[in-house]
Order: structure tokens, then sequence, then C-alpha cells
């Protein structure tokens, strides 16, 4: 066996994306191969500056990619990050620290370029927290038991001036990206997304390997015809025993940019003829959802976890982006060993916005950097955290300005996965 140091960690060649496609398929269990299709496909959008190989001679069996993308932070910000995906090490090779040194190769480039934070969504909770991220954001799936939640059957549309219309893909491209432009401004956790993105939601671009069934789309209009809701879902064609449709409607997504068109999706998917059961689709955790049911009981969660993962590079700049639930400040000690964002921080944060600087003052809290990716964009407690053992009050009663200062009232929410 080749250790790990026979293994060539670099960026790719143009010459290598058909054997790099074909070890990120290996390393996702999918047929390790690579189609013409596929390599033309993921070679027009991948980032060779950006884009690592780990090869053992001339076989690719590491891979590891990033994007730029924007995040929002608390307060509405859009924050420079560094968008990690596609991380794959072949089974016969893993276990040799592959993936620690693509990671340390990736980071230090995305320092490097002046990236605020990096994100990826993590395949198994374990992975990533040694190099530093820290689960930042939640989602819940519910089931809805249509016929119990004592939804008024005879119900035929929106009640506020509002009206719901079924739309083609095209429409969603053109009306989509400035819907969720309006989301993403008002909504921590969100991230941009690109034009394939909407291409390949709507059926544009079919990827290869992935099976196409087109969905319906609804969009919601208020009173004064502006576009403040969209919904994707597709519907089985379920039938009962007892010649009884039983059909699952199920979200692919749902963008609202105001409770009136959350509140009237939610009902146009439940008023469906022959629809019996609603998948949502991961939420937020504190979606409005079941408490639009007169019996909230009737929608189950039926997923529950941990979604994007943040890693803070430059805790000045991402603890600026953002704004404050009060006006305080706060002394943090951040422990990040091998990592750039280690050291003493004050803050001096208000609703407004906030300053931040190195300090030599004494610490009123400890913590790691991945903790740091956990609380910042409010949805974690720092209570919580120092119940766990995980972040050290190094004055009494500093955990509770942690928490007036950088919780939020509503979650933060990543609706996407990348
Ligand atoms: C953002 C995304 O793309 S998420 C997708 C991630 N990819 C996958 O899950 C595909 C299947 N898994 C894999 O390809 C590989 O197992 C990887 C990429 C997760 C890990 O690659 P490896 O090269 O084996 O990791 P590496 O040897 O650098 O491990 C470093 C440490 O992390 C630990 N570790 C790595 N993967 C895991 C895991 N899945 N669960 C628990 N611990 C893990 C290792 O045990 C090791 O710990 P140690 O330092 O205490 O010994």
């Amino acid at each position: 066996m080749n250790s790990c140091q026979d293994i060539d960690v670099r960026l790719i060649r143009d010459d290598e994306i058909p054997e790099w496609v074909r070890a990120l398929n290996a390393g996702f269990q999918r047929p390790p191969t690579a189609s013409g299709a596929e390599i033309e496909d993921r070679g027009s959008y991948l980032v060779p500056e950006r884009t690592l190989g780990a090869f053992d001679g001339e076989r690719c069996v590491g891979t590891f990619r990033s994007f730029a993308q924007e995040i929002t932070a608390v307060g509405g910000a859009a924050v420079r990050a560094d968008a990690v995906t596609n991380v794959s090490v072949t089974s016969t090779h893993r276990r040799r620290g592959i993936l620690t040194r693509m990671m340390a190769q990736g980071l230090a480039a995305a320092r490097e370029r002046g990236d605020v934070v990096a994100t990826l969504i993590s395949a198994e909770y374990p992975i990533y927290g040694r190099y530093g991220f820290g689960a930042a954001t939640t989602v819940a799936e519910w089931t809805i038991d249509v016929p119990r939640a004592g939804l008024d059957r005879r119900w035929a549309g929106p009640d506020d001036g509002g009206r719901i219309d079924l739309v083609d893909g095209a429409y969603v491209r053109k009306t989509g990206p400035e819907l969720h432009e309006r989301l993403r401004r008002a909504k921590p956790g969100v991230v941009d997304r690109s034009e394939r993105w909407w291409q390949v939601a709507t059926g544009a671009l079919v990827p290869d390997r992935v099976a196409w069934t087109e969905p319906f789309h609804a969009v919601y209009r208020s009173a004064r015809g502006e576009v403040e809701g969209l919904l994707t879902y597709t519907v089985d064609e379920r039938w009962g025993d007892r010649k009884q449709p039983v059909e699952t409607a199920e979200v692919k997504d749902m963008l609202a940019v105001s409770p009136a068109a959350e509140r009237a999706l939610w009902r146009y998917i439940c008023s469906i003829d022959w629809v019996t059961t609603v998948k949502t689709g991961w939420r937020a955790p504190d979606d409005l959802l079941p408490h639009l049911l007169p019996d909230p009981r009737a929608a189950g969660i039926t997923a529950q976890a941990d979604c994007l993962w943040v890693r803070v590079l430059d805790v000045v700049a991402a603890l600026e982006a953002r704004t404050y639930g009060a006006t305080s400040s706060l002394v943090l000690e951040v422990v990040d060993a091998d990592g750039p964002a280690g050291g003493r921080y004050r803050l001096d944060a208000s609703p407004e916005g906030a300053s931040c600087a190195r300090t030599t003052e004494d610490a009123e809290l400890t913590l790691s950097v991945g903790e740091l990716g956990t609380l910042w964009l409010g949805d974690e407690s720092a209570v919580r955290l120092v119940a766990l053992g995980r972040v050290r009050e190094e004055r009494a009663g500093a955990a509770l300005v942690a928490d007036a200062l950088l919780r939020t009232s509503r979650r933060p929410w990543c609706p996407d996965i990348f």
C-alpha cells in the first residue's frame, strides 16, 4: 500500500477531468465510470483553480472542489464563502489522511483569496468538525396527514385578494431568481443560486444519471399582482385497494417572501384533490407550516438534522458582517490550532452592526472556531454549549450576553444542498 506521502494532492489539469469524475463517482458509491455527457457537463462548471485531486500514480483516488458562494449573515449582508463540495476518497485509500491534506490545501487557498467563511453540507456528522466546521443550520421535514389536518375541504383559493397559478419551467426560470434574491436578502443562512441551479430545477438541463420528472410549479401573486411565493412539487399516482386515491405530494422547493404567500401555498398543496399526504422537503425548523393547520399534530416531523456547516476563516470580517440583538461587548478566545482564526477578539456589537478587533483584554468566553461557526448564524445558544462542555465561560454570565447578542427571533435556514 502506498503511504499518504506517495499520494500527490494537487489541482487537476483539464485532461484529468474524466479520471477525476470517475473517481468522484466511485467515492460516492455510484457506478465507477464517467460518460462523455457527464464529463462535458462537469467540465463546464468545474473551476480548475479550485478543483483538487489526490493521485496515486495516474489514478485519481481523492476529489475535492469548491466554488464562490455568498451566504446571508444575520442582518442581511452577503458574505463571501468558499463552498466545499464533491469531497471523496476512494475506499481503497481511506483513512490515510488524504481528506486532511485536501482540506488543508482547500482552506488555505480560500483564506488567501479573502473568503470570510467556508461552507458545506456534510454527508455524515463526524467528518468535518476536526477541520473547524460547525453545524450552523438545521432542517426539518414534515409529513402531513391531510385528512387529519382539520382544513375546510371546500377551500377555493386565497381569501386575501391574492391568487395561485400553475406555471411552466420557463416562467420559473424568469421569475424564480428575483424571488430567491428577495428571500436571500431577508433570511440568514440562504446561499445564492446560479443560473445552472434554476436550469437543473426546471429540467432545462438534465445532468447525466439524473432521472427527470416534470414537476408542478405554482406561484402565489399578492393582491397587487406581485409574485411572492413559488412552490415546486411532484405527485405520485397512487390509488388504494378500495378504489380511492391516496396520493403523496412531495415539495421540491418552496420559497415565500411574505407570510401571506407561505400561508396560501401550504393551504394550496393541502387542498389538491386526491392528495392525502404532503411531504414538505427540508424546511426551516421554525417553519410556520404546522401552525397553519387547525390540527398541527397532523404534521409530524419525519426528518430533522444539521444541514449547513460553517467554518470561519476571518473572525473579524465574519463578526462585523452581521447585526446583533442587543448593544454590548464581548471578549472571545477563539481556538483554532492550525487554522487562521485563532486568537482573542473584542466584539462591540449593536442592532446596527459591530466592530471587532484583536485584543489583549481578558477573555470572557473560550470557544473553538467550530463553535463560533455554530453560533454565527444565530441558531444555537452559547448557554446550551456551555452546558454541553463545548464552550467555556471565563466570566460568569458571559454566555447569556452572547445569546442576547447572537441569537435571532427566527431561525436561519439554508434551503439548498450543494
Ligand atoms: C462536502 C461533501 O462533499 S460531503 C461528502 C463526503 N464524502 C463522503 O462521505 C464519501 C464517502 N467517504 C469518503 O470518501 C471518505 O471516507 C472521506 C472523504 C469522508 C474521508 O476521507 P479520508 O481520506 O478517509 O479521511 P482522513 O484519512 O483524512 O481522515 C481524517 C480523520 O477523520 C476521520 N474520519 C474521516 N471520515 C470519517 C467519517 N466518515 N466518519 C468518522 N470519522 C471520519 C478519520 O478517522 C480520521 O480521524 P483521525 O485523525 O482521528 O485518525
